[in-house]
């Protein structure tokens, strides 16, 4: 999975909310409720060999369909989350550095509404509009002169060299040890060398002459790095350490091998500093570290909140050389892995198996962990759903550890849900690995989030060790913004941004990153955008760049970041509002990792607010679409048990207007739901067609049962044969894969060519659901709280600024650089889940115009045929599967009512519909 969840701003549109009352008080928080389902056991894809036997023996079953009735949605709020405490975190000033004080030198001047003392209301800034056409004009706001000397003199001791403020009786390393060789251990060379190692075929690749290749082309590379050598042990360590004559090499390796044995022997807190210091070169631990490496060493499984930057990776990486077997590191996006497997100290031999990997780097890897030369191995979830995977590890070959990094995406009221995370259930973990241990770390997880985490994984809450989730050193501050090119401009060229080594923007879509590192371009600030729609080898590219200090700004969406570890950000601006509490402290945890002060700045904007608004609204679905799903998923059939079937993504995701995420949320949830009803296999393009050379079809079925079973099963179109994968697999009971794998060989053996495309999630039948309806009605309800919690986490990052920019001045009287205290008190109450104040719900529920508006666009487009949903997004300026931005843009409606809330909108096109096409007839396609 490569995934970035940035979104593409394209299908937003220009058009302006128009009506603003004054913003209603909102009810408390949202609600999120702990999910019901627990994980059952699994069936096991048939093995290789079986396949071979079933190759010969074809065994067709074909069945009748039945659909399942309909009902209607029903929704209710989640769950308040309840509370857990949490420790504070200490940041420690260093000696000598001074407070920041608020007035030095007045430096630069900036328009109104920017650090502005009067500031204006929020809704006075846009100004409503009644007009139907779009208005695409920036909106017009009045300039006035302020100082900004309050960031002044802070902003002088950033740039001194400053003791590690993150914990100060923890000096910063010696410089040698402390940076990371970028190439340090062996598995690097399998990121950068893949290509060319791999194209050797069926040539055994020695672990150690691959590095000696490696390196003689990272020499040539970096030329600084010469002299690298290595040792490794019998357990799978390696000592590289560059630049170094040879005997102080061994004396290093050999005292990280004594260490590691004495911390086997007794893990003590002295043993462990000791292997501290020999590892890294630090001469003591971070609040946190040695109680999670414990507790770990001990075999309990444990959930870990640490602050960004706080020093997570050494509490996998420590265990990881003390224990036996290998330590899996469940990472959510390739990218992420890359940079941690960089970061891992040299003595750690890493790899890394990911879903975007070819066969062969994937073979490569699985082979050296057989072997045992690799001690931490990174995976993406989806490494879960792949047999061969499991596979690999046995009684020689085992998994001491399992992390789960950013375990907050195992729940579904994170910010940041994955579907595929769900799999990593204790339970399945247990039965797949047969492993005990479980370490789960995140920096930004609330309550609710923690405790379904913690139930997923089965942590129990005394192994649960939280710091604050917020560093002292980060200086936070928020103003509103009329016109925010021209205020960020104004920001950078005054102190202390101006005297920021390196700093990342953050926006909110792929569109503004490029117009914004333009537009800093050209005006001398050197900046480069970076974004998921942009090829991986340029982004890579970009990210070496800054963190070399050859680009000083880069201009990003939330693709950028995650894991990055340079020291030296002194300055994060955020362009545009985050989608959460959790995103803004994951974003400006990027900053001030070197401990010393950072900068954190936020824009506030009505039309990025309404925007993101709207977008959250992006994922919802209908009862009646969820139960045409199922019926297609169970393929209508009620005898249809131990059946491989398929979801071709993108005709499913058009037919039922659902995005392809919330079709694989669905699945998920059917599989590891209380009741299993279908085991997911490894994702596949279906759709295949064939053409044979050598021998004629005919006679290569008599020997072949599945060249036998393809003549049956598929159609000729244009001379070709056209078949669908699970189909033929189904009828002589093979998996799909090794069908794949059949075809592979006879394609090697020039009797075929084929090509294969529609890529769909597979998944075999275990049970077909009894009552269609209930299970739509139950699964529509757990994917409306998910969007209910979406919603009430933009309304409450959204409320925490408006508070530093409105009511803390009033109530506390802090002026710009002393929004810190505030903003951090609101975060941290936000993470412990007491003290939640009321949401602000900017949102109108209703507009005079709504109804004739919705009347106007369906007579216009009576031809075709709409769900109150459908018409909502078209309103709201969100693109659907069905009803993609690429056409609907261009309507006269599209984003004319983002300011009023989206389910008014979807109640008045329900009523709208009903009296357009009659309370009988169907609203739906
Ligand atoms: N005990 C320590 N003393 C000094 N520096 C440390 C210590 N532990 C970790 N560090 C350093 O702190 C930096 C951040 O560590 P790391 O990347 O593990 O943070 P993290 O908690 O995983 O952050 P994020 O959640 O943002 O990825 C690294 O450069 C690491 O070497």
């Amino acid at each position: 999975m490569d995934s970035d969840s940035d979104s593409d701003g394209s299908h937003i549109s220009a058009t302006p909310p128009r009506d603003p009352f004054p913003p209603p008080r909102r009810p408390p928080p949202p609600p999120p409720k702990p999910p019901t389902s627990s994980y059952k056991s699994k069936i096991k894809p048939s093995s290789h060999s079986e396949t071979i036997s079933k190759l010969k023996k074809p065994s067709p079953k074909h069945t009748k369909p039945e659909p399942p009735p309909k009902s209607i949605p029903q929704t209710e709020p989640p769950p308040l989350p309840s509370p857990i405490g949490t420790l504070p975190f200490q940041i420690r000033r260093p000696p000598n550095q001074p407070h920041p004080v608020s007035t030095v030198r007045s430096l630069e001047t900036l328009p109104a509404g920017f650090f502005s003392t009067h500031r204006a209301s929020f809704s006075k800034i846009q100004k409503p509009s009644l007009s139907f056409e779009p208005e695409i004009t920036p909106q017009k706001t009045t300039e006035r002169k302020i100082s900004i000397s309050d960031f002044s003199d802070s902003s002088k001791t950033s740039n001194k060299k400053l003791p590690n403020l993150i914990r100060a009786d923890a000096p910063l390393p010696p410089v040698n040890l402390q940076k990371r060789s970028v190439e340090g251990n062996f598995v690097k060379l399998n990121i950068n060398g893949y290509k060319r190692k791999f194209t050797t075929k069926g040539k055994k690749t020695n672990s150690y002459s691959s590095k000696s290749k490696y390196f003689k082309r990272s020499k040539r590379r970096v030329k600084s790095e010469v002299n690298t050598e290595s040792i490794c042990d019998e357990e799978g360590l390696v000592a590289e350490i560059k630049q170094q004559p040879k005997s102080e090499k061994n004396i290093k390796f050999e005292s990280i091998k004594a260490a590691i044995s004495a911390v086997r022997k007794e893990a003590s807190d002295e043993n462990l500093v000791r292997l501290l210091k020999a590892m890294y070169g630090y001469d003591s631990f971070r609040d946190g570290q040695v109680e999670a490496i414990k507790m770990v060493l001990a075999g309990k499984s444990t959930i870990l909140v640490l602050p960004t930057g706080a020093g997570k990776s050494l509490c996998y990486q420590i265990p990881a050389v003390v224990l036996p077997g290998i330590t899996l590191v469940v990472s959510p996006l390739v990218a992420l892995m890359i940079d941690q497997l960089k970061q891992l100290p040299p003595v750690i031999r890493g790899g890394l198996l990911s879903s975007s990997q070819g066969p062969e780097e994937a073979a490569e890897t699985q082979r050296l962990i057989q072997e045992g030369s690799i001690k931490v191995l990174f995976v993406s979830p989806e490494r879960f759903l792949n047999a061969d995977f499991l596979s690999i590890f046995s009684a020689t070959t085992f998994v001491s550890l399992v992390v789960v990094d950013e375990a907050h995406c195992v729940s579904e009221w994170s910010h940041n849900f994955r579907p595929s995370y769900m799999r990593l259930r204790a339970s399945l973990l247990r039965a797949e690995l047969n492993v005990e241990c479980i370490l789960a770390m995140t920096a930004t997880a609330t309550t609710t989030t923690l405790h379904s985490v913690m139930s997923a994984l089965e942590i129990p809450s005394t192994n649960l060790i939280q710091k604050a989730q917020l560093r002292d050193n980060l200086r936070l501050s928020v103003s509103l913004s009329g016109n925010r090119m021209k205020d960020m401009l104004k920001l950078m060229k005054s102190s202390p941004f101006s005297e920021a080594q390196s700093i990342i923007v953050y926006c909110k879509f792929q569109s503004e990153t490029d117009l914004i590192s333009r537009h800093l371009c050209d005006n001398n600030i050197s900046a480069k955008s970076y974004h998921s729609g942009m090829m991986a080898r340029d982004r890579s590219r970009i990210q070496e760049l800054f963190c070399a200090n050859k680009i000083r700004v880069v201009v990003a969406t939330v693709a950028f970041g995650m894991g990055l570890d340079k020291r030296d950000v002194g300055a994060v601006i955020h362009y545009s509002l985050p989608e959460s509490l959790e995103e803004y402290v994951q974003e400006i945890g990027r900053g001030g990792r070197d401990g010393r002060l950072s900068y954190c700045h936020l824009f506030l904007d009505d039309v990025t607010y309404y925007k993101l608004r709207s977008l959250m609204h992006s994922d919802g679905v209908d009862e009646y679409a969820v139960n045409k799903f199922l019926c297609q998923v169970f393929a209508d059939d009620t005898n249809s048990h131990g059946k491989v079937c398929s979801l071709i993504k993108e005709s499913a995701s058009r037919k039922f207007d659902m995005k392809e995420e919330v079709m694989l949320t669905l699945l998920t949830h059917l599989e590891l739901g209380e009741t299993q009803y279908l085991h997911l296999l490894p994702q596949l393009n279906v759709t295949c067609t064939l053409n044979f050379h050598k021998t004629s079809p005919t006679l290569l079925a008599d020997k072949d049962t599945a060249v036998a079973a393809i003549l049956k099963k598929s159609e000729i179109k244009q001379g070709q044969y056209a078949l669908d994968i699970p189909t033929v697999a189904n009828s002589i009971g093979v998996a799909p894969s090794d069908l794949l794998n059949h075809l592979q060989n006879l394609k090697v053996k020039g009797e075929i060519t084929y090509e294969l495309k529609d890529p769909a999630y597979c998944y075999k039948i275990v049970e077909v659901p009894s009552d269609f309806c209930s299970l739509s009605a139950l699964l529509t309800r757990w994917l409306l709280d998910i969007e209910n919690c979406k919603v009430w986490k933009l309304d409450t990052v959204y409320s925490a600024v408006v508070f530093a920019v409105d009511a803390c001045e009033k109530a506390h009287g802090c002026n710009v650089s002393q929004q810190t205290s505030c903003l951090q008190q609101r975060v941290l109450d936000y993470f412990k889940g007491d003290n939640n104040p009321d949401v602000l719900d900017k949102m109108t529920h209703n507009s005079p115009f709504l109804r004739a508006d919705i009347k106007v666009f369906l007579q216009s487009n009576s031809h075709i045929k709409f769900t109150p949903r459908a018409v909502a997004r078209i309103m709201h300026g969100i693109g659907s599967p069905a009803y993609p931005s690429s056409t609907w843009s261009k309507s006269h409606f599209w984003g004319r009512y983002t300011q009023i809330d989206f389910k008014a909108v979807m109640n008045a096109a329900k009523a709208e519909l009903m009296s357009f096409v009659g309370k009988d007839a169907p609203l739906f396609a």
